[in-house]
C-alpha cells in the first residue's frame, strides 16, 4: 500500500430531472485498500461508484485512475481506461445461456478486436487463464456449466472472476451481496479480499450490511445525501456514527 491508485476531485452528478446525485465529492484510495461504501438508499453510492467508470457520467469534477483523469479521456484511451476497471453487479449480469468459462472470457474482450471479440474467438491462453481465475474462486468443477444452473452466490463468484479476467488495478462492486443468503455473501466478501490482497487490487465495494462492511473493509466512506460524512477504519465507525448516517 503506497500510492494513490484513485483521485477523485469536487466530483459532482446532477441528474438531468435535477436530482443532485452528489455534492462535491472528493477523496483518494490507495493501492491495495478495500473500501466500503456505505450510506442509507439514495445516498449516491452507486452514483459514485458508477461514475468512476463513467457508466455514469459525472457533471463536473476529476477522477484520476493511476494518475489519468477518466473524465478527460475518449475513444482508445477511455477504453483502455475502462479495461483497468473492473466492475461486479448485484445482479451478476452474466450470460444466463453461456457456460461459465465463456462468461470468465467476456473479461477479455477489452483487449480482443472487435471482429474476434464478435466471433467468440478467445485465444488457448485465454481460456487457460480463465479457468485458473475460476479455480480461485472454487469453481473448477462448475465451469462447463451454464451459468443459470448454478446457485446465487456461484453466479456472482463468477461475476468476481470476468472482472479479475479483465486484469483490473481497480475493482468496483456494486451491492455484489444484496440478493445473497448470509453464508453465500461472506463467501463472495471472502473472495473479494482474498483477490484484492493476492494480486494488488484495489476495490471499493458498495454495501447495504454495516455488519460485512466492518468485517471486511480496510477503510469505510459513509455517503449520506450525495456528500462522504464518515471515512475511517471500521473500529472508528461508532453505533452512534451509524445511527446518525442512517437517520
Ligand atoms: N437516472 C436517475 N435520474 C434521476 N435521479 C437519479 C437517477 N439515478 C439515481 N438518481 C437519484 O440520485 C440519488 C442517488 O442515487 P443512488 O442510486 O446513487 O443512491 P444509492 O445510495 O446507491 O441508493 P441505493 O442504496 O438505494 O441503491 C437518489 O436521490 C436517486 O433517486
Amino acid at each position: 500500500m503506497g500510492e494513490a491508485i484513485l483521485k477523485v476531485e469536487g466530483l459532482r452528478k446532477v441528474y438531468p430531472d435535477g436530482t443532485v446525485g452528489l455534492k462535491e465529492i472528493s477523496t483518494s484510495v490507495k493501492k491495495g485498500e478495500l473500501i466500503s461504501i456505505i450510506g442509507p438508499s439514495g445516498a449516491g453510492k452507486s452514483t459514485f461508484l458508477r461514475s468512476i467508470n463513467r457508466l455514469n457520467e459525472p457533471t463536473s469534477g476529476k477522477i484520476f485512475i493511476d494518475g489519468d483523469d477518466i473524465c478527460q479521456a475518449k475513444g482508445t484511451k477511455l477504453r483502455k481506461m475502462r479495461r483497468k476497471v473492473g466492475m461486479v453487479f448485484q445482479g451478476y449480469n452474466l450470460i444466463k445461456r453461456s457456460s461459465t468459462v465463456q462468461n470468465v472470457l467476456h473479461g477479455r474482450l477489452g483487449y480482443m478486436s472487435s471482429l474476434k471479440g464478435g466471433f467468440g474467438r478467445f485465444s488457448e491462453s485465454d481460456t487457460k487463464m480463465a479457468l485458473e481465475i475460476l479455480a480461485r474462486v472454487g469453481l473448477e468443477e462448475q465451469a462447463f456449466k451454464r451459468a443459470d444452473e448454478l446457485s446465487g452466490g456461484q453466479q456472482q463468484r463468477v461475476g468476481i472472476a470476468r472482472a479479475i479476467a479483465q486484469n483490473p488495478s481497480l475493482l468496483l462492486a456494486d451491492e455484489p451481496i444484496a440478493s445473497l443468503d448470509p453464508a453465500s455473501s461472506e463467501k463472495v466478501m471472502s473472495y473479494l479480499k482474498m483477490i484484492g490482497e493476492e494480486d494488488g487490487i484495489t476495490t471499493i465495494v458498495n454495501l447495504h450490511q454495516v455488519d460485512f462492511a466492518k468485517q471486511f473493509a480496510d477503510r469505510i466512506i459513509g455517503i449520506k445525501a450525495g456528500e462522504i460524512v464518515f471515512d475511517g477504519p471500521p473500529n472508528e465507525l461508532s453505533d452512534y456514527t451509524v445511527e446518525q448516517l442512517y437517520k
